[in-house]
């Protein structure tokens, strides 16, 4: 099995995959008379394709076994994902380049349990792994019509090794 080493996140790594939610880097407006602060548009959802709408759910993920197997990946072509944590604790978003129609060498980043991510449409990614104990996301994606899942398996799988250690 070949190793997938966890890269540390930055906004400019994801950017060929699509971008970083991350309220400290985000445009912030005091609102409510000063008694709220707006991190205003962490991202912008990419779903209107073939007449799609944009819906908000929560994910409740269980922790994946490591060392992890990444065996196979999916990508959604009609819509954007974005995850983001409402558990304080480190995830792992992995994704790839698209290779004439399947997914090319998987990257693996570790995400701080303080920060989501978007995959832009049509991007290869791994459904969520979520690391340690039951972890909730909130996921906006897109509900609609059309095929807007695509699944592709490695022919021999990557393997992450614990962020634990
Ligand atoms: N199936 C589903 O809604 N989730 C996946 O798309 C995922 O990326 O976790
Ligand atoms: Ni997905």
């Amino acid at each position: 099995m070949r190793p997938l080493t966890l890269e540390p996140l930055t906004a400019e790594a994801f950017a060929p995959f699509g971008c970083v939610l991350d309220p400290a880097s985000a445009e912030c407006r005091l609102i409510n008379g000063g008694t709220t602060e707006r991190f205003h548009a962490l991202a912008m959802a990419d779903t209107e394709a073939q007449d799609g709408r944009t819906i908000l759910s929560l994910f409740r993920g269980q922790p994946r076994a490591f060392p992890y197997q990444v065996g196979m990946m999916e990508r959604h072509p009609l819509g954007s994902q974005a995850f983001f944590p409402l558990t304080p604790r480190a995830w792992i978003a992995v994704v790839a380049p698209d290779r004439d129609g399947r997914p090319g060498e998987p990257r693996a980043f570790l995400v701080p349990g303080t920060i989501g991510v978007q995959y832009a449409a049509n991007v290869w990614h791994h459904p969520l792994i979520a690391v340690g104990a039951q972890s909730d996301f909130l996921v906006m994606d897109r509900e609609g019509g059309g095929t807007n899942l695509e699944e592709a398996d490695y022919d021999a799988p990557y393997v992450v090794a614990d962020p634990a250690g």
